[in-house]
């Protein structure tokens, strides 16, 4: 996944402190026929809106190059590569199932599967300030209106060749 690059809203009223915060504003995974996992929509998302953050370890490009080689194949899919503005060459890494901020709960952005013909989202890389210091984080954006129930699904902006450890089979690349 490959990408260059404030709004975040108020959390919604809390009604089930168990539930996962993405379950309640709006995504849910699904098994979806023919890739595995994904993400659903569980209300209607306002173009512009966003819906959720790739969730992981923010670490240089050679950093995560050298977890990719070095983690099994089927878990290589879950990091995403990116620019910053300032031309250094970075990714996300969120190869583990829990994060070590969340190892309570799972989170979306690592399950979003990929179309270009039909991305409804988008990701922007947005640099925030929090309490350990200011951070990377990549935020996904409605690109449109989006109906309750559908698959989000965003442009990984990758080729064949990068998917090379999955087999030639790669139809879905469209
Ligand atoms: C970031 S993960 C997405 C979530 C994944 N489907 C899962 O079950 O965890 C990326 C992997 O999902 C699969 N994938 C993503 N988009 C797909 C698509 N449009 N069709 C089929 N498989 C897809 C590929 O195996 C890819 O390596």
């Amino acid at each position: 996944i490959r990408e260059e690059g404030p709004p975040s809203r108020a959390h919604p009223k809390s009604r089930n402190r168990k539930m996962d915060f993405e379950e309640e504003w709006g995504l849910a995974l699904d098994d979806i026929d023919g890739k595995g996992k994904g993400v659903r929509t569980t209300r209607i998302f306002r173009a512009g809106e966003v819906l959720c953050d790739y969730h992981g370890e923010v670490v240089t490009e050679e950093e995560g190059q050298n977890i990719h080689d070095s983690t099994e194949a089927q878990e290589t899919g879950y990091m995403f590569f990116y620019k910053r503005p300032t031309g250094e060459k970075m990714c996300i890494d969120a190869h583990l199932h829990k994060c070590c901020c969340h190892p309570d709960r799972q989170t979306f952005g690592r399950r979003i599967n990929h179309s270009r013909k039909h991305a409804n989202i988008r990701p922007r890389l947005f640099r925030l300030n929090f309490e350990s210091g200011d951070r990377d984080v990549m935020l996904f954006f409605a690109t449109r209106d989006i109906t309750e129930g559908e698959e989000i699904l965003f442009n990984y902006g990758v080729n064949k060749k990068q998917f090379s450890g999955e087999g030639l089979d790669l139809e879905w690349l469209d």
